[in-house]
């Protein structure tokens, strides 16, 4: 069984080791790095999982995932650069940085996928989008695939593409979290105890989507069920309208999406400087 690296066990590197464990890796073929011993202290008694140096990750291990945030890729790049094997492959997880910058940085040749997952990789559903950099071919590209089909959905696309997926589903769970708190927050308005409207919210949102996971219908059919003829629905509705949610949703995924774009070329800034 190939070894797998992920450098930089912080939030999304975490959820990828504990859902490739459940998804049955065995520890024995993970390694980790992590510039803070005591978080790779908690890691190695939680996971079983052995932390080690990234130079070190990089003699030992066949696919290396960075998972490290973007501000903080120089010095792991260097590291690799100096002991990274001929045939290893390596993933990108990082938001905005494109394979190229990876290509310039590690041995000629090194192939380089970038892929965009999101946190719910720790409950075995994330949804990842795979793309390969110029010298990763179509058998990387499935190593990688399988690799984070254990941990939930992936989807290849043109790299061209990475920055509208890292705004979309890479930021989108936390645009579900703040929903759900503002609607628990409107139970409690409404003078429910917080734990049922949690409670109520929750369920609501496992359910919907469920249904929309499941092929129920398109969204717009589905929420059209729930809004009766003067009934209560289409009150809240016209309160959505009013305050222009769908152009604040719009507006706030486009602003996620140049800020990707910032982080890929910030980087090249600081490198010509
Ligand atoms: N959090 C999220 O929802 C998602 C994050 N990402 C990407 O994943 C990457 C990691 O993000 P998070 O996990 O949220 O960040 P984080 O800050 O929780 O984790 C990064 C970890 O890397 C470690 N680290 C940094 N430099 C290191 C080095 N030189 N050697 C060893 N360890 C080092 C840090 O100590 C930290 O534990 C970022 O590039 C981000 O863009 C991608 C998709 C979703
Ligand atoms: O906020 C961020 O930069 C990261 C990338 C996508 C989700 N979290």
């Amino acid at each position: 069984m190939a070894t797998i690296a992920v450098l930089g066990a912080g939030k999304i590197g975490e959820a990828l080791l504990s859902g490739l464990l459940h998804g049955g890796r065995s520890p024995g073929d993970l390694l980790f790095t992590e510039r803070h011993p005591e978080r790779a202290a908690e890691l190695e008694s939680a996971y079983g999982v052995t932390g080690v140096t990234v130079a070190e990750a990089a003699r030992r291990a066949d696919l290396l995932v960075v998972a490290v945030k973007p501000q903080d890729i120089d010095p792991v790049l260097a590291e690799l650069a100096q002991a990274l094997r001929p045939s290893s492959l390596v993933v990108s997880l990082c938001a905005g940085l494109p394979t190229a910058l990876f290509e310039r940085t590690l041995p000629e040749g090194t192939p380089v996928v970038r892929v965009m997952p999101n946190t719910p990789m720790l409950v075995g559903e994330a949804m990842s989008a795979v793309s390969p950099g110029s010298h990763a071919d179509a058998e990387h590209v499935r190593q990688v695939t399988d690799l984070l089909s254990c941990v939930g959905k992936v989807v290849e696309v043109p790299e061209s593409q990475q920055d509208a997926v890292t705004a979309l589903s890479g930021s989108g769970p936390a645009y579900f979290f703040y929903l759900v708190e503002a609607m628990i927050d409107a139970g409690i308005l409404l003078g429910l105890p917080r734990a049922v409207a949690e409670q109520l919210i929750v369920q609501s949102a496992v359910g919907a989507a469920t249904m929309l996971a499941e092929g129920a219908g398109h969204p717009v059919l589905l929420r059209e069920a729930v809004t009766s003829p003067a009934g209560t629905t289409i009150n809240a509705i016209r309160e959505l309208e009013k305050h222009g949610v769908r152009a604040a949703l719009l507006a706030a995924i486009e602003a996620a999406r140049d800020r990707s774009v910032e982080l890929g070329r910030a980087h090249e800034d600081s490198e010509r400087a």
